[in-house]
């Protein structure tokens, strides 16, 4: 089964991975990375002390090299340097840590959800018993509360902005968001009830039970390393399934670490595993397996389409949370100041890499020219820099992919009559920074208007009817957020129902929570993730009919 390569990693001495193909990214190879910078170093050298900068794959509860001890290159986007050397595993890693997921799933699923709940509470909260002082000498044992995901989010948070360049600010706040999913479903395990149906004949009882699906594999993106690893794998653990994750060759750190505070909060051997590296070798073997019986996968629509197949030999479960498209409508009946900072929080949050990104800004024809001045103006004052350095509110983008593909996104529109009111090139940073980013008389044959951007660039679209407003909006084979701004109530129904999204913000640009459900429709996936609808996802129904129960 051949799942078609996209790897944009430097995979330095891997035996699997073809390195010389057209995807691997040129500002990745090892010859051009360079020394660390103190910062960064000296950010590093405490993370490796403090224990959470792990470079091997975690597969039974053991850590460990790739079999052949080949490894990948982990880069700081903001400035090209190599963060870590990390195990670069493949088919035989993976198909270990599937047997050992699949043995801690015949214990791990039939603990009582109690016992899930308080592992995965000590996964973010673990309480320890010290002896205190209390008076004079007089000791006491008290019961402290030792955070995990929570207490290392300073560490957390610096590995996040290392290996995927946001501003550390924001990656802390990932860390919470991260940690909030982890919370939600230790509670949530506990509220997993089946039903009791009137039977159709007087001696019949019928139950329906919620059973844990089984072994999942998770494969996940680099935007947001840790919050969409925790997303899935809160869930999986609190309904009795075990995981393996494969993260991003490019963001491999957070997981690692994150799997760390698991090992340490009392998660079993095998219930969390981490292979890391050949994604389409990983991918195959956990697709080919018929123990994993669900597979999770956040990331592009293109690679979801080919695990989606690939699935269908063994009939596996499949959630795909995929690119989007997302509208940001500003009609003109607007608050123009709660639109100008809705659309800016909707667009420039992880500088455009988000999946519910604002992606096409629709503008009604009496606000258009006004809002595009206000917004520009606020756009501007947008910090672009190193995720390290106070007040960054810009990180760079991944990688040099990412910064062409932006680049040939404007000189298209520009190219079609679009016109630049801000930004619109790299950033005298270098790297892989680029201008924030504002262009107005954006047109639906552009292929900005088509396609997801995943970079700090706000494309404004004229409208002239709210009809005009939603046939625009749902022009497109993606369906994952929307946002609209209006003070009308009547609009804001109208509207929400008549679009074709799985998620709509209204007068909000940044909705995303652990207790909402959060998925797309049409070609931007299927199954939710968040809230009680994320729970269903890692269950199987079983229905039990009980008959002769009339007997004496
Ligand atoms: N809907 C959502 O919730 C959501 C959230 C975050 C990101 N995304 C989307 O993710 C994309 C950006 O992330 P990305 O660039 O990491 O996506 P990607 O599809 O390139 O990669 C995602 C994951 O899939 C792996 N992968 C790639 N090819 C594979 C293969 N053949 N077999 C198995 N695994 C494979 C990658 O290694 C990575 O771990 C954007 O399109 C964004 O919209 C969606
Ligand atoms: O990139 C997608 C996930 C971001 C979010 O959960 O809001």
């Amino acid at each position: 089964m051949v799942l078609g390569a996209a790897a944009r990693v430097a995979i330095v001495g891997c035996r699997r991975l073809v390195c010389s193909s057209s995807h691997a990214s040129p500002l990745l190879v090892s010859s051009q990375c360079r020394q660390m910078s103190m910062d960064a170093q000296s950010v590093s050298e405490k993370l490796r002390s403090s224990g959470l900068l792990r470079t091997q794959g975690l597969i039974g509860g053991k850590w460990i090299d790739s079999y052949d001890k080949t490894t990948i290159k982990v880069n700081n986007p903001a400035t090209g340097e190599i963060v870590a050397d990390v195990a670069c595993m493949g088919v035989k890693e993976t198909n270990d840590a599937i047997a050992s997921s699949y043995e801690a799933f015949q214990s791990w699923s039939t603990r009582t959800a109690g016992e899930r709940s308080r592992v995965l509470r000590r996964w973010i909260t673990r309480p320890v018993w010290r002896w205190r002082n209390v008076f004079h000498g007089c000791q006491m044992r008290m019961k402290l509360k030792f955070d995990l995901l929570v207490a290392h989010k300073e560490e957390l948070g610096q590995l996040i902005t290392l290996e995927q360049g946001k501003p550390l600010k924001e990656a802390i706040g990932e860390v919470a968001y991260g940690a909030s999913f982890i919370e939600y479903y230790a509670e949530e395990a506990k509220r997993v009830y089946g039903d009791i149906i009137p039977p159709n004949a007087s001696d019949r009882r019928l139950l329906v039970l919620k059973q844990p699906v089984g072994v999942v594999g998770a494969i996940t993106p680099w935007n947001f390393p840790l919050a969409m690893i925790t997303r899935k794998v809160g869930p999986a653990l609190a309904s009795g399934c075990t995981v393996v994750v494969k993260p991003s060759e490019l963001t491999p750190l957070t997981a690692l670490a994150a799997a760390e505070l698991a090992l340490q909060a009392g998660v079993p051997p095998g219930a969390l595993n981490v292979v890391m590296g050949n994604a389409p070798e990983i991918g195959d073997a956990l697709l080919a397996s018929p123990q994993v019986r669900k597979i999770t996968f956040t990331g592009s629509t293109a690679v979801g389409k080919k695990l989606m197949a690939a699935a269908a030999p063994t009939v596996k479960k499949v959630s795909l949370e995929l690119g989007g498209n997302a509208p940001s409508i500003i009609f003109d009946d607007a608050d123009l100041d709660v639109a100008v900072k809705g659309t800016l929080a909707a667009k420039f949050r992880n500088s455009g890499q988000t999946c519910v990104c604002a992606n096409r800004v629709l503008v009604q024809d009496g606000i258009y020219d006004k809002f595009a001045e206000a917004f520009s103006e606020a756009v501007q004052k947008l910090e672009v820099g190193d995720g390290f350095k106070e007040g960054t509110t810009q990180g760079p983008l991944i990688n040099d992919a990412a910064i062409q593909k932006v680049e040939s996104f404007v000189q298209d529109a520009v190219s079609k009559g679009a016109k630049i009111l801000l930004g619109g090139k790299k950033h005298s940073l270098g790297m892989t920074f680029y201008e924030p980013t504002v262009i107005r008389d954006v047109t639906s044959n552009m292929i900005m208007s088509k396609e997801e951007i995943f970079g700090p660039v706000a494309p404004l679209i004229r409208f002239k009817t709210e009809e005009d407003a939603i046939r625009i909006a749902n022009d497109t084979i993606a369906g994952l957020a929307a946002y609209i701004f209006t003070n009308s109530v009547q609009r804001s129904w109208r509207v929400s129902e008549a679009l074709e999204y799985g998620l709509v913000g209204v007068n909000e640009g940044i909705i995303s929570t652990e207790v909402a459900p959060f998925g797309g429709v049409k070609q931007s996936g299927l199954g939710r993730e968040g809230s009680k609808y994320g729970m269903d996802e890692y269950h199987e129904i079983k229905y039990i009919c009980m008959g002769d129960m009339n007997r004496q």
